[in-house]
């Protein structure tokens, strides 16, 4: 990884950048222009409510503008100084913050407006900021090598849970939170009984190829917005909206390949350690101890900088280093601020990008080159603090909701990790 610190003063021109995807907060756009220094990169540009920015040259205005500026660095330093020793260098993707004009941006915006999904459109591009984040470009239109029937395919995986809570706090209603894993439960409350998915995150994370190569069937079959496949930057769904042959050129080949490469790479594991210590106490202690910090003033309603959080991560590294598991000597705000990182490693994208899949018409698949690919981790911004009773309440209701589906313990289906 190379995350470079400075701002970066390139020329940009709207027509070279095309739509590729989008979150609540941001969207990401590709270079197809002819400047090689920009080629293989994406711009992430944030999004504001529509109407937010209509008058970006207000005293306000330029005060936001201050503001993302210094969250954009911050967010840079984050990744470099707290992401990165986490999950691991390698696995974080080079990036950095390019200024952009209002011009360009209102421009791009109106570029790309018919491709964005209506799911979206509350949100547009925010033409109040100076500079924007350039980082590689995991989904590709084109295959690296034109010349071979080959085709560019990235696999997206965004688990949402890596291990079940080790609390011992939990209110007895929430005892089921030691057996059925969050993200299980949570579709209980996103989807009508029949089509909760059977994918269990805990399985993916297991570090058993088979348990692992089934959970991405699992997945296959209800992807939602968990699991989305692109060929040749499209994401594909096939008529009943799962993932299978019928849209991904040897499906059970990529199945195969990603659970070979979830089984090997260190991304997981490191992942799934570090949620486990990181959420210790869960969201169910941590509310008290947030309300407890704002009452006494060690947490104020102003969002942590980079230095409060290289505090917090010297802190956790210490005692994880230690094998301390004394969580009574942890403060208030310690814990908190732990619960939000871990809920940001919680909520990122894998992403897991083959330059060269197969055709569907290839035959010989083992001549071609489809074991290269590149893994990356996405989306690793420091979730706010000022969410916490969002959170609690969030996970109030999964656990209210799981339980009136599934009364009975008996019949309740464990999550193993
Ligand atoms: O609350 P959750 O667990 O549903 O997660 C939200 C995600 O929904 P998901 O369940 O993955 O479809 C949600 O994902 P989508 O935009 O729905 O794909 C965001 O990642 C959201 O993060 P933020 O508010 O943009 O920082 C996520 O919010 P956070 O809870 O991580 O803040
Ligand atoms: N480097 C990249 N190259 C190609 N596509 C990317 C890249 N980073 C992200 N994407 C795509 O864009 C989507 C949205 O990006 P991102 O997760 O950064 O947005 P967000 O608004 O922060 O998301 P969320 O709603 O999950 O908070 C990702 O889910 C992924 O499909």
């Amino acid at each position: 990884m190379s995350i470079s610190k400075g701002l970066v003063d390139i020329q940009l021109v709207p027509a070279d950048w095309d739509y590729v995807e989008e979150g609540i907060e941001n969207v990401i756009v590709s270079y197809h222009g002819k400047d090689p220094k920009l080629q293989g990169w994406v711009l992430r540009l944030t999004k504001c409510d529509v109407g937010a920015d209509a008058d970006v040259d207000s005293h306000e205005a330029s005060l936001f503008r201050n503001k993302e500026l210094q969250r954009k660095q911050d967010a840079l330093e984050f990744a470099a100084s707290i992401v990165s020793p986490i999950v691991g260098d390698e696995y974080v993707l080079p990036q950095m913050l390019v200024n952009v004009s209002t011009e360009f941006l209102l421009q791009v915006r109106e570029n790309i407006e018919s491709q964005r999904p209506t799911k979206r459109l509350a949100k547009c591009i925010d033409s109040r900021q100076s500079a924007s984040m350039l980082t590689k470009e995991m989904i590709s239109r084109t295959p690296a090598d034109n010349t071979q029937d080959v085709h560019s395919v990235t696999v997206e995986l965004k688990p949402k849970c890596m291990a079940l809570p080790r609390s011992e706090f939990f209110a007895p209603e929430s005892s089921v939170k030691h057996r059925v894993c969050w993200y299980c439960m949570h579709q209980y409350t996103l989807h009508e009984d029949g089509n909760v998915s059977k994918f269990c995150p805990l399985e993916l994370f297991s570090g058993d190829r088979d348990r692992i190569a089934r959970s991405l069937d699992h997945f296959a079959q209800s992807p939602n917005n968990n699991f989305v496949v692109f060929v040749d930057g499209r994401s594909v769904v096939d008529e009943q909206g799962k993932i299978s042959d019928k849209c991904v050129p040897h499906w059970d080949l990529l199945r195969d390949t990603v659970a070979d490469i979830a089984q090997k790479e260190d991304l997981f594991s490191r992942l799934q350690l570090v949620q486990r210590e990181l959420d210790s106490f869960n969201i169910e202690s941590v509310l008290p101890k947030y309300k407890h910090a704002m009452e006494t003033g060690t947490l104020t309603t102003e969002e942590p900088g980079i230095g409060a959080w290289l505090n917090t991560y010297t802190e956790f590294r210490k005692r994880l280093d230690s094998g301390s598991n004394d969580d009574s000597i942890v403060s208030d705000c310690q814990a908190v601020m732990e619960l939000i990182l871990a809920t940001t490693l919680r909520d990122v994208s894998v992403l897991i990008k083959f330059d060269s899949w197969p055709a569907r018409n290839a035959t010989d698949t083992s001549s071609l080159e489809h074991s290269k690919y590149t893994i990356g981790v996405v989306d690793h911004d420091p979730k706010k603090l000022s969410n916490i009773p969002k959170y609690h309440k969030l996970d109030r209701d999964i656990v209210a909701t799981y339980l009136q589906h599934n009364p009975d313990e008996a019949r309740q289906r464990p999550c193993r990790e």
